[in-house]
């Protein structure tokens, strides 16, 4: 295989084994498998969860004494970040590798100009031989401006380091028929081609009380990433070489085909990057003008405005049966939207006293979904 960029996710399930503490033994093994990637020729990303997980034992809590509060938890995060990124520290050091944390939020990535400051630091780190470590920062992330679960964030990672492949480990052998912690019957699906709404039916949530999101965040990731080009594999963390195997080029879990015609680098960046903060209802002839033509969405074809969001917010782009069609960035602020939403954008002008141009969302800021 030539020389690839590959970002490990390392689920809580993975990382504590099941249990409330992180399980040291398992980590060096898989530290093990990552310097031996590294010495053929590739380049690592690690994406970590386990803070929370590490703050929990450090502070000998477990489920049942500490209630999950916001304030609790990223108290928790913030005991047990520095245990964490410590003991990989430790780990990564035994073959002689440095290690770089690098802490984010959606804050981090909101705009196009942090996003790529960020994006030229991951690189920066790569440059040097470094591994990043990378997390979500738990401890100052209110919900607002949350990524919310690492799956994403390692999609966003991926699409930042713009890796060749994305490793999802978890505690499962990939994507099931149906959660196989209740239904003994599921079937491993090998390779999915396409996302669609009868495979994301299939993943369900959390519900060991360690992870985040499930299978459902998973294939959120794997959605983001794939349409960057990026093969995605959701597989067991504790399959014996599975990160070995895989850069081997054998299966390993469950494959994700990436499309053949990746997105460019800007519209990554919407799909991945900024939370929307509204929603533009289209009208029938809107909606098949922005999917069949590509065209952009002018003022005339909105029919509904949603939220509060300023110009050169990220908003959704729904059509009247509510579902989103597009995400994009919008040229004008919710207020104006409201005023000149239906309205030929001749009269743009003349009702606001102002105007930024004739579309909504132009085409090159629109991403369909
Ligand atoms: N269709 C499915 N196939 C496999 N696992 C599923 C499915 N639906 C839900 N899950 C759940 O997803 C869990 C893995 O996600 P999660 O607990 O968030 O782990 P992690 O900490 O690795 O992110 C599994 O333990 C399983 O219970
Ligand atoms: N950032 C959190 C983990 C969040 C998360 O998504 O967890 P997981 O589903 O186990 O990957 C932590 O370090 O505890």
């Amino acid at each position: 295989m030539s020389k690839q960029t590959i970002v490990v996710k390392l689920g809580t399930s993975v990382l504590t084994s099941g249990t409330s503490k992180l399980d040291r033994a398992h980590m060096i093994e898989l530290v093990r498998q990552c310097a031996l990637l590294r010495k053929a020729g590739h380049q690592l990303i690690v994406v970590t969860s386990g803070a929370i997980a590490a703050g929990r034992e450090h502070l000998s809590l477990t489920h049942g004494n500490i209630a999950p509060t916001i304030a609790n938890k990223q108290m928790l995060a913030a005991v047990g970040q520095s245990r964490l990124i410590q003991t990989w520290e430790r780990l990564f050091n035994i073959y002689d590798i440095h290690v770089g944390q690098m802490l984010l939020t959606r804050a981090d990535l909101e705009d196009r100009e942090r996003f790529l400051n960020a994006k030229d630091m991951l690189k920066a780190l790569l440059k040097h031989g470094i591994v990043p470590i990378i997390n979500e920062n738990d401890a100052v992330a209110t919900a607002e401006i949350k990524v919310g679960d690492n799956d994403n964030l390692s999609a966003l990672a991926a699409i930042l380091g713009e890796a060749n492949k994305l490793l999802l480990l978890t505690d499962q052998p990939g994507l099931f028929t149906a959660d196989p912690r209740n239904n003994p019957e599921a079937k491993l699906i090998e390779e999915v081609s396409e996302i669609s709404p009868a495979i994301r039916a299939l993943a369900g949530d959390s519900i060991s009380g360690l992870g985040t999101g499930g299978m459902a965040t998973k294939l959120q990731a794997a959605e983001i990433a794939g349409r960057a080009g990026i093969e995605v594999v959701i597989a067991a963390g504790h399959k014996e070489n599975v990160i070995t195997r895989l850069i081997e080029g054998h299966n390993v879990g469950t494959r994700f085909c990436p499309t053949s015609t990746p997105l460019e680098n800007r519209k990554q960046w919407i799909l991945a990057g900024p939370p929307p903060h509204g929603e533009l209802v289209l009208d029938d002839g809107a909606c098949k003008a922005v999917v069949e033509r590509g065209s952009s969405l002018l003022p005339k074809g909105i029919c509904g405005i949603k939220g509060e969001f300023n110009r050169g917010d990220a908003v959704r782009l729904m059509n009247l049966e509510g579902r989103e069609i597009a995400r994009g960035i919008c040229r004008y602020q919710a207020k104006d939207m409201n005023k000149i939403k239906g309205l030929h954008s001749e009269q743009i002008d003349k009702v606001l006293g102002y105007g930024y141009g004739s579309v909504a969302v132009h085409r090159d800021d629109l991403v369909l979904k």
